[in-house]
Parts: C-alpha cells; structure tokens; sequence
C-alpha cells in the first residue's frame, strides 16, 4: 500500500509521528511536506495529497493540521476523495467498513501520538464491507459525476449546478 501523507505547519510534529509509524511497519509513504514548523495553508498541502490519491498514484491519504478540519474540508473537494476526520479508533474503523474513507485526516491540537498511531493502524487494517454501504458511497460518486439530484428513488429532481 502506498500512502500519501501532508499537513501544515499545525500539523507538522504529529505527521512526524506518523511518518515513524510508517516507516516502522515498512510502509512505503510520499510526503507532500509541509517540511517545516514555518506557517503554511492548509489547503496547499491538502489538494496536492488529495489528487494523487483521486488520480490513483496512491492507495490512500493521511492528512494532519491543528484541528483536521481545514485539512479534510479541502480534500473533500476533490472529486473521488472520502476525506474523514477522526480522532477515536471507533470512527476510524468506520470510516473504513461504512464510508470507504480514502484519506484520514487528524488534529495535532486534538489528540496525542499514541491514540494517533493507534487511529492510523486501525485505518490502515480495515477493508470496505460494501454491501449496503456501497450503494451509499455509490450516491456520492453519482453526485460527483452528475452534479446534485434528489437521492430519493422515487423521487427525481432535475440536477442543480
Ligand atoms: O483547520 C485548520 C487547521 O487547524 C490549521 O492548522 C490552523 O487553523 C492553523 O492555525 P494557526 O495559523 O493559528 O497556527
């Protein structure tokens, strides 16, 4: 599995962090910076790491800022991106089996590294159930390709763009 990884500079010490764990379990990552603590925007950071993921260059994505909430809301514009934010091991897993959550996103001002290496391994180990969850996630896609209609079967809208 290949794993793009970015944060900005409120990110920047846990990303460190993950980038250990990455590198303990021998899993090849790409780091899309930021490289240093120097303030940075977080939306430069996200949308590079969002799009090679989008783009299929990598498997999944692992965003950090302060909050994670900047970070994901970026990356969730960026059509094929299931950005989600967690910061406990029972979201983290179903953001997985529920959503097919392609980039996990963090606060380095919200949790610690333990429980952070915790969420990413979990993240990481968990496959998509699909089933009914796949028919959701189907819904999003179709949004993305055709633009917003009513996701009511019986009921069908003209899309609003
Ligand atoms: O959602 C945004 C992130 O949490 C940023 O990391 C945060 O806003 C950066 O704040 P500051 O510029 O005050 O370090």
């Amino acid at each position: 599995m290949r794993i793009a990884v970015g944060s900005d500079h409120g990110g920047f010490n846990l990303k460190r962090v993950i980038i250990e764990y990455l590198e303990e379990r021998g899993i090849e990552y790409k780091d899309f910076g930021c490289y240093t603590c120097e303030p940075v925007d977080y939306p430069d950071i996200a949308l590079p790491v969002a799009k090679s993921v989008a783009e299929g260059r990598f498997d999944r994505g692992i965003l950090i800022c302060g909050t994670g909430i900047g970070i994901s809301i970026a990356a969730n514009k960026v059509p094929g991106i299931r950005a989600a934010l967690c910061h406990d091991c029972f979201s983290a897993r179903a953001s997985r089996e529920h959503n097919d959550a392609n980039i996990l996103a963090m606060g380095e001002r919200v949790i610690g590294p333990g429980l952070a290496r915790e969420i990413v391994d979990i993240w990481l180990r968990t496959e998509f159930e699909g089933g009914r969850h796949e028919r959701r996630v189907n819904k999003i896609k179709a949004v993305e390709r055709n633009g917003f209609i009513c996701c009511n079967d019986t009921k069908q809208e003209e899309p609003i763009r």
